[in-house]
């Protein structure tokens, strides 16, 4: 096939009619349905087909250029991408919206009722997922060469309910009705072997090596995703692998009647990619989490090495063409995965094999927490990847030997720096493999990437200075202002053009307008218009009422006791104790509606008993006519991306209060402060980036520092001394623990009250004080409602950094190395 005999790909009318046709032929020929008797699901996935269609010229030119130019290239390594709702962001990128609009309608279909038809791919918990997705976001914005390699499991997220008051977790079966934005290719499936053994033989030049003779397989069928770029030509891909049995069907076992046994092989495959372990920052152990790490990786480094790359493509230049980001632990096993492709499969010597291998990773760490850190025993490790431990071994021993040299009479060093853990358990300890053999190790923000070289990696930081860097998260604009905020996207392009969009700092030029009392005012209405559209949503979907005449004040992330949403809680029940003592006039009240949205890990016992409280105190609170309305809680439940797109642009406060030190960054902090609203919070994170943008004055910063945290944990600390010398803390933790919230049954709550007064590991009491000052604060700026939006507006400007762009160019520069190449005309 020569360039003149290449068959140009196909291209769609950007026009009403045009769009008109093609859903018509979509609806009839994809669906097999006439428009008379199309359901809403029809409509929706012959809509769907029919903007991938819009997308598909670009998709085709990207993959044919990328064939021919092998331009350097990031393949981002994800358990999770929490990629949303698909269908906007599919529109916003091949700019059909109103071509769209226009063509539904004239057809008699509402778009908003399609938009509602679509089920969001859950396939993350909560921040890293939601990155991933940001992130490739912005490279196909910034026609930067990736791929996106993760799983694609049949369950996501789990569906939170609430049965009164308490989470229930409901199967997320989002393929039920169709999956029309991936297009799988079983043609191209990867066959990925488990335990068994290795086995020592001799190869035709009479060299002794190792094999491995895996004991059982299973298939790893890709499904590809588009990931368009915004004004861009590029449209990267994603790529998640879904498991299928070698053997689907045992023929002959199912003849002799033992149906079960019969599709036994296929179950246990398809286990693999089955759902999503719905833990956020606490890793399970769990042998099935390691097969589906194993497993996607290993389809990945295999589809790329075979698939991607030409036939001839000499591997010894590997790290000219590829970069393999490890977000987070999850994905490290594919160090010693391409050790092995390189040593048992290519044949390569060891010394050659790491001199590539080690050139082709870089390492993300989102973790503070020590009990975050993957480690997998090595009985668990050797059992599955039998191959794969001898390499790690090696990798450690060739590791240790430099560190003898580099540190001759220091042996207990060369002991805490090892990959293998000695205690508790013998186990391989996934952060320090992903270090030693990554070419960069980065936090996600500036606190986290010190905190990671001063304490949780500092042997290594003392060892290789120069491999640890910093690259403060961000989020794409597209989703998160663009697309959820469209009132204060149109205020702000109005007011400096539409370039923000894909240069975020151009929000700099709004600075001015803080002064201007009509841009305040018509930024005001904005925020007023997001309350009320927040306040429809809620009554629909959950049957909860909000009253948008209240300062909105919100806190949505998952449920951890490091991000205190107790802190949260003890603010409202102080609150709402003094005003029923009487301590309080209810009219000096500041009239808040708190908001929360939060998941808790469905094993994480006190995460979902805060939840139950947060409930208890809402359904009191709401049902109390003395607060004539002035407070309220709402908990929606199964908060997600759809929802945050809806309650984010709503928010007046951002509530960023985890203990210093914890949070290793945070996104939905930067979400809030795009979106106009004011930050209460710690210097934790990437609060602590946002408050030096932003200002002191337009930021409530409130709590203990990290070191000031280290200094009472050194010294001891006792949360009962802040109980028994605190009036208001003792008495919000008394009307508690009295059972004012559940019905005077005190043994409900009494394992937070207790936990807090004995342990209170991360120091909600000490910060009490602090806090609740700092609420007052709020009050007073609030009162203000002008000033209130000159800050807001200052927010929003100043909020340019936190663009995922941004994160990409900063990868781009101090560890990708890879470059923007134009799509071809
Ligand atoms: N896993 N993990 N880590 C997190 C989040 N929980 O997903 O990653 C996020 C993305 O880097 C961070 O913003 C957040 O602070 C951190 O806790």
């Amino acid at each position: 096939m020569t360039a003149e005999t290449t068959p140009p790909i196909a291209t769609r009318e950007h026009t009403v009619e045009g769009f008109v046709r093609e859903f018509l032929r979509e609806l009839n020929f994809g669906q097999g349905v006439d428009l008379t008797r199309a359901s809403v699901n029809d409509k929706y996935l012959a809509m769907a087909r029919t903007v991938r269609h819009y997308l598909m010229t670009r998709w085709l030119s990207t993959l044919r250029s990328q064939a021919k130019l092998q331009a350097k290239s990031v393949a981002y390594l994800s358990a999770e991408f929490l990629l949303g709702r698909q269908l906007d962001n599919a529109l916003l990128a091949s700019g059909l919206e109103d071509i769209v609009k226009e063509g539904l309608a004239s057809l008699g279909i509402d778009l908003e009722e399609l938009r509602q038809a679509e089920i969001e791919p859950g396939l993350g918990n909560g921040g890293l997922g939601r990155l991933a997705a940001c992130f490739i976001d912005s490279l196909a914005t910034m026609n930067v060469p990736s791929i996106g390699y993760g799983i694609r499991y049949e369950y996501g997220i789990f569906k939170q309910t609430f049965v009164d008051g308490w989470q229930v977790e409901k199967p997320d079966d989002w393929l039920r009705l169709g999956s029309p934005w991936e297009f799988p290719h079983p043609e191209a499936a990867v066959k990925v072997g488990f335990g068994g053994h290795v086995e020592q033989y001799q190869d035709d030049d009479g060299v002794v090596k190792r094999r491995w003779v895996p004991g059982w397989s299973v298939l790893g069928v890709p499904y590809n995703y588009m990931v368009p770029g915004y004004d861009a030509g590029r449209v990267n891909t994603l790529r998640l692998w879904s498991a299928r049995a070698t053997r689907a069907f045992d023929l002959e076992i199912f003849n002799s009647g033992d149906y079960a046994e019969a599709v036994r092989a296929q179950t246990f495959a398809e286990n693999i990619s089955k759902v999503l372990y719905p833990e956020d920052s606490t890793p399970q152990g769990k042998e099935l989490r390691l097969q589906q790490q194993y497993f996607f990786v290993a389809c990945s480094i295999k589809d790329f090495v075979d698939q991607v790359l030409p036939a001839d493509f000499d591997l010894h230049k590997l790290p000219d063409r590829i970069v393999f980001q490890l977000n987070d632990t999850h994905p490290v096993i594919a160090v010693p995965e391409l050790m092995r492709v390189l040593v048992d499969e290519k044949g390569w010597e060891w010394d050659e094999a790491w001199a590539v291998t080690k050139q082709c990773f870089a390492y993300t760490c989102h973790t503070l927490l020590p009990e975050a850190l993957e480690v997998w025993p090595v009985e668990l490790l050797g059992r599955l990847l039998p191959r794969h431990l001898e390499i790690i071994y090696r990798i450690n021993d060739e590791f240790l030997a430099e560190l003898r040299v580099a540190y001759p009479n220091d042996e207990l060093r060369v002991r805490r720096m090892s990959i293998i853990a000695e205690y508790p358990v013998r186990a391989v300890r996934m952060a320090y493999l992903a270090t030693v053999a990554g070419t960069k190790v980065n936090g996600v923000a500036e606190l986290h990437s010190q905190l990671l070289r001063d304490k949780v990696l500092d042997d290594f930081a003392a060892y290789w200075p120069d491999k640890f860097t910093n690259v403060t998260n961000g989020v794409t604009p597209r989703r998160f202002v663009k697309l959820s905020n469209p009132g204060l996207s149109g205020l702000i392009t109005e007011a400096i053009g539409d370039g923000w969009v894909t240069d975020l700092d151009q929000l700099k030029g709004l600075e001015p307008l803080a002064d201007d009392a009509e841009f305040r005012r018509r930024f005001r209405e904005i925020k007023y218009a997001n309350k009320q559209r927040l306040a429809g949503v809620l009554a629909e979907r959950d049957n909860i009422v909000v009253n948008p005449d209240t300062l909105f004040d919100v806190m949505v992330k998952r449920l951890h006791e490091y991000k205190r949403q107790t802190l949260k809680l003890l603010h409202i029940v102080s609150l709402y104790e003094k005003i029923t003592t009487g301590e309080l006039a209810i009219g000096d009240v500041t009239p808040r509606t708190f908001a929360f949205g939060a998941k808790a890990a469905p094993g994480y016992v006190m995460a979902k008993q805060i939840i139950g409280l947060i409930n208890a105190v809402g359904r009191t609170i709401n049902d109390d006519p003395a607060l004539e309305g002035r407070l309220r809680v709402a908990f929606p439940a199964n908060y997600n991306v759809t929802l945050a797109e809806t309650l984010i642009p709503a928010a007046d406060l951002s509530e960023q209060i985890s203990l210093a030190g914890k949070e290793a960054s945070g996104t939905g902090n930067m979400k809030f402060m795009l979106n106009g609203a004011l930050t209460i919070g710690t210097d934790d994170g990437a609060n602590v980036e946002i408050r030096q943008l932003v200002g002191d004055e337009n930021f409530f910063l409130f709590g203990l520092t990290e070191p000031q945290v280290a200094e009472v944990v050194e010294r001891g600390y006792h949360p009962s001394a802040y109980y028994e010398t605190n009036l208001d803390l003792r008495n919000a933790l008394d009307l508690i623990a009295s059972g004012a919230f559940s019905g005077g049954d005190r043994a409900v709550f009494e394992p937070i009250v207790s936990n807090l007064l004995n342990e209170d590991r991360f120091l909600a009491l000490a910060d009490f004080q602090a806090y609740v000052d700092a609420q007052a604060r709020v009050d007073a700026a609030y009162a203000d409602t002008d000033d209130w939006t000159r800050r807001a507006v200052l927010n929003v400007a100043r909020g340019g950094f936190f663009s995922s762009d941004r994160s990409m160019r900063d990868y781009i520069e101090r560890i990708w190395h890879t470059y923007p190449v134009a799509p071809e005309a």
